[in-house]
């Protein structure tokens, strides 16, 4: 692993780091907030996952999570949304490919040998970050945005056990019904829809649900709420009667600036659950 910086942020460290990746086949970049407290032992930590066109430094530099996750004494993870670089298939259209990994293990060509972005999530980093940081990786929780709440939402529910609380800003919710879901697929995992199922949130809360707290905030003027289809959640989470919290804010569109807002909300959300017992 290679410390591509460290800053200090918030009387903790932002750092950016690269490695080897075994399951992606590149070398990966990824983002670490530890706040102080890590100095004394391992923190509880908090995963984003970032949506389209997004590396590890959107959410790093925009999402004001830092300061909070500071108050808390949480780490921060900011991983990448693909494998990237010469070598690795990629597409014109900001939705595929690089930038674009939808969290999925492609099992089609051109793409199935470097993404493979649930094994990196799920399995590699956090041995990685286990294994080299002060985190207490029985403390964990996850949230992300867009693509990144669909990967988020989708972990959480297939993980049972690993995640304490899982939150999302305007997931994408039912991708095998959307233009942001079935062109990947397709793509990613080949025509046969039965593969889909596993990686849709609302199918998998309708199947399973969380084993914890949900919270999941999208906003009424986002641009993409055709492509979110946000209702199919919170229609499963209803039939469910999954323990949770679902949210249309007024007024608020896409972008970060509504993540910034809505930030606090979350990272207190996370802390209740993952300082629990
Ligand atoms: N580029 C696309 C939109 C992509 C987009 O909105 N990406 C979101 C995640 S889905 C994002 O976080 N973009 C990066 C940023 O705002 O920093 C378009 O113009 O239609």
């Amino acid at each position: 692993m290679k410390t591509v910086s460290e800053n200090t942020c918030f009387g903790g460290t932002q750092g950016v780091y690269t490695h080897a990746s075994e399951v992606c086949g590149v070398d990966m970049t990824f983002g670490l907030f530890l706040p102080a407290e890590a100095q004394d032992g391992p923190v509880p930590v908090l995963w984003y996952l970032s949506g389209l066109t997004c590396t590890h430094e959107n959410a790093m530099v925009k999402a004001g999570a830092q300061g909070w996750a500071a108050e808390q004494g949480i780490a921060l993870v900011f991983p990448d949304t693909s494998p990237r670089g010469e070598g690795v298939a990629n597409d014109d259209a900001y939705d595929l490919g690089q930038g674009a990994g939808f969290y999925v293990n492609a099992t089609q060509s051109p793409w199935a040998p470097h993404f493979r972005m649930w094994d990196y999530i799920a399995t590699e980093l956090p041995a990685l970050i286990g294994e080299t940081f002060a985190v207490d990786m029985d403390r964990q929780a996850i949230t992300g945005h867009s693509m990144g709440g669909h990967g988020a939402l989708t972990l959480a529910m297939s993980l049972p056990g690993r995640f304490r609380s899982v939150s999302a800003f305007s997931p994408i919710c039912n991708p095998t019904n959307s233009d942001w879901g079935r062109k990947q697929f397709t793509a990613y995992l080949g025509a046969d829809e039965a593969a889909w199922a596993a990686h849709d949130a609302s199918l998998l809360m309708a199947e399973r649900g969380f084993d914890g707290p949900v919270l999941v905030d999208t906003g009424t003027k986002d641009q993409f709420l055709d492509l979110l289809r946000p209702e199919t959640l919170a229609h499963a989470m209803t039939a469910r009667r999954q323990e949770g919290t679902f949210r249309m804010q007024k007024g608020y569109d896409h972008s970060y600036f509504f993540i910034s807002t809505f930030m606090e909300d979350h990272v207190t959300f996370h802390a209740e659950a993952l300082y629990a017992d």
